[in-house]
């Protein structure tokens, strides 16, 4: 049988305050989170949903060096403008909190200090990667050098962001400290570390005996991690930014982001409420995390472990990871800048929250990963909110003003198709109740959709239009039924478009019906007048997707300028003008070119220099065509001493240049000139 709770505490990943909001972040958790948590309350049930930003960490500090600010200022920055954005798309949480604030860092402090004190840490000195130069050690992050896997020599210890990979500082190939630049040395310290293979066995009767019903997804990571084997893992870091660790002797370490960062839900909700222990101790409170799927082993596994071994809290009823959200193809990425973000999107489609809301719940990455691209994202809005929910909305409005000056006709005598049309309007709440209790938000939108694809094919097949010339009082019956329908989709899309079901109440000129409503047929009377219809969406045009496109594709080659200039090779050492007098280099034309036999690179090129007719062997027909390089104009190093491969002497070197992508380019005179024109 099916656990009772009675209150429910929502909580939402709390996004790491180093950059804005983008939207993955939403089709991930708050989007989700925010349509659970609505309709959780509209239902009447008892429910909070905190959330707040996430404000310690190496990344912040990194930032704020960067750009020459502390880095309270870099968390003040971004938690504002994340509070604001949330609040502008309609995020209805309780608390949006912080964990700078001192609410927090009581509540981590004592947090540690009671496992502290309880003996459930174990303490262990090990060495680690220090600068002598800024006097400090470094974290994973802070450690660059050559990728072992991938050859990028701009790795990190912990990660490289070009494969992908997971490193830890000792695989990568000459390290040096990203503070000063210095080679690192290694100096022993100390910290303390929660013993997660302690947990394995509660871990698994919980999860893997306890909680099948989990979503595949979120079950398979947190399986793949026990049949892994759990270690110990830090909890704390040799840092100046964070909670300090509150133990003697500890001076210069702080809390690990990760054990700080999920005792932020405690602290938010002790912010919001005295009565927060109600939530946070009663077996009969159903908590529920809301999060992307790079946070399951810290809300599955981690998380969990510093609950259980706390020993006050109640654990998670479920944990709904999502997949990830990549945008037109490729991976979202706050440091490249590829991303929609949240504050832009609200400035730039004002009065469109509910458009973005629709799109990232219809597209949300549920079970896997999924793709935002900004034609799917007009399409979706004008054939179906456009086309099917704005459509239905305005006709069953405007066909009441039309026909009866906007008074709610009453309800005659049903039909048949009448009945069947009603039924099926009703049989929409079980299901959409079913699929968002069960986190399948994306079918709960469709059941709520399917409420306006039902009332447009009511008035499609009963076509009042028309049956007004004939039977006028027949008309009274559709428009009533249609205008029931009306008042059913806005109490559906409710918890979906919050902005877009208080429009339809509005022009319906009505309060909230109440969920326990949906469904029924008698929710206007007869005889009310109506307001003014308006409407609810409109069309996007493919010139303002035009822009979002561009804007995208300026990112992209703004990386890609960067990512060149990142490369470009030193200057090499000074030499004399001698030096360079020394070089001959001639203006040639290429005769004729063929490939070398048993060869992939090799050209064999006739060259006139002007000098004489000859005979060079170039490493370049991965890059050129015989046919395309014959007649060329080309600068050639005439005095360079010949060398023979594969059997045929090579007399002299052509001179090219390697563009970013590695494809050779012919350097050449700008304009026809002799062969043999001396070139310095
Ligand atoms: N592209 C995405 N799709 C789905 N969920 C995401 C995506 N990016 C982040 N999330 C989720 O959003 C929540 C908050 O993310 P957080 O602030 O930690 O940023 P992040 O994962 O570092 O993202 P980014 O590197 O893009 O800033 C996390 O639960 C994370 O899993
Ligand atoms: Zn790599």
């Amino acid at each position: 049988m099916a656990k009772e709770f009675k209150r429910y505490l929502v909580t939402s990943a709390l996004p790491y305050a180093n950059g804005p909001v983008h939207i993955g972040h939403l089709a991930g958790v708050y989007i989700p989170s925010d349509i659970y948590t609505r309709y959780l309350r509209l239902r009447g049930r008892d429910v909070i949903s905190v959330c707040g930003s996430d404000e310690h960490g190496v990344p912040i500090t990194i930032k704020a060096r960067k750009e020459g600010v502390t880095p309270q200022q870099i968390v003040d920055r971004y938690h504002a403008l994340i509070k604001k954005s949330f609040e502008g798309l309609g995020m209805s949480f309780d608390i949006y909190s912080r964990t700078s604030s001192k609410t927090h860092a009581e509540t981590a402090s004592a947090f540690f200090r009671k496992l502290y004190d309880e003996g459930k840490f174990i303490e262990k000195t090990s060495m680690q990667y220090y600068d002598e130069e800024a006097q400090t050690f470094l974290a994973d992050r802070y450690i660059v050098g050559t990728c072992p896997k991938c050859g990028n020599d701009r790795a990190y210890g912990d990660q490289c962001e070009k494969c992908g990979s997971t490193l830890s500082p000792d695989e990568l190939i000459d390290p040096h400290s990203a503070v000063s630049g210095s080679v690192p040395v290694k100096r022993e310290t100390k910290h303390w570390y929660l013993p997660l293979d302690r947990y394995e066995e509660f871990l698994r009767e919980w999860i893997l005996d306890g909680h099948k019903e989990w979503k595949t997804n979120v079950y398979g990571q947190c399986k793949s991690w026990l049949d892994g084997g759990l270690q110990p893992r830090a909890v704390s870091r040799d840092l100046d930014w964070g909670i300090p660790v509150p133990v003697e002797g500890a001076e210069g370490k702080v809390l690990y982001v990760w054990f700080d960062a999920p005792i932020g839900y405690i602290s938010a909700t002790k912010d919001l409420t005295p009565d927060w222990e109600r939530y946070w101790k009663s077996e009969d409170t159903k908590m529920v995390h809301f999060i992307g799927k790079d946070n399951i082993v810290f809300h599955c596994i981690v998380f969990p472990s510093m609950l259980k071994a706390h020993g006050d809290y109640i654990l998670p009823e479920n944990v709904p990871a999502n997949e990830f959200l990549n945008l037109e193809g490729d991976k979202i990425s706050t440091s490249r800048n590829w991303a929609v973000w949240l504050h832009e999107y609200l400035e730039e489609f004002p009065g469109k929250e509910d458009v973005l809301r629709y799109v990232l719940c219809a597209n949300a990455p549920e079970t896997k990963d999924n793709d935002f691209t900004w034609k799917d994202f007009q399409a979706r809005n004008n054939n179906e909110l456009v086309a099917v929910l704005g459509n239905f909305v305005n006709r069953a409005l405007v066909l009441t003003q039309k026909y009866y000056g906007g008074k709610v006709p009453a309800c005659g005598e049903l039909t048949d198709y009448d009945r069947q049309s009603i039924a099926e309007v009703a049989a929409v709440k079980a299901s959409l109740e079913g699929n968002i209790e069960n986190y399948r938000f994306r079918e709960a939108l469709k059941d709520a959709m399917n409420i306006a694809r039902i009332g447009n094919k009511y008035l499609a097949d009963t076509e009042p239009w028309k049956v007004v010339k004939t039977d006028p009082a027949r008309v009274e019956t559709i428009l009533n039924i249609a205008l029931q329908i009306t008042a059913n989709t806005a109490i559906a899309i409710e918890p979906f478009m919050p902005f877009s079901a208080e429009k339809i109440l509005r022009m319906l000129a009505v309060g909230k019906f109440g969920w326990e409503r949906l469904g029924a047929m008698d929710l206007i009377p007869a005889g009310h007048a109506i307001g003014e219809p308006a409407l609810l969406f409109e069309k996007i045009e493919d010139d303002v997707i035009q822009r979002q496109l561009d804007k995208l594709a300026a990112t992209k080659a703004a990386n890609e300028a960067a990512e060149v200039a990142q490369n470009i090779e030193p200057q090499k050492d000074t030499i004399q003008f001698d030096d360079f007098q020394k070089m001959d280099i001639r203006v040639s034309t290429i005769l004729a070119a063929e490939k070398v036999a048993k060869t992939k690179k090799l050209l064999k090129l006739t060259i006139d220099t002007g000098i004489d007719k000859r005979e060079i062997v170039s490493g370049i027909a991965e890059h050129f065509t015989p046919e395309e390089l014959v007649g060329q104009q080309v600068l050639v190093l005439v005095n360079l001493a010949p060398r023979e491969l594969k059997g045929i002497l090579s007399n002299g070197m052509i001179l090219m240049a390697e563009d970013a992508s590695g494809k050779l380019r012919l350097l050449q005179p700008g304009e026809a000139t002799h062969n043999g024109a001396v070139v310095g």
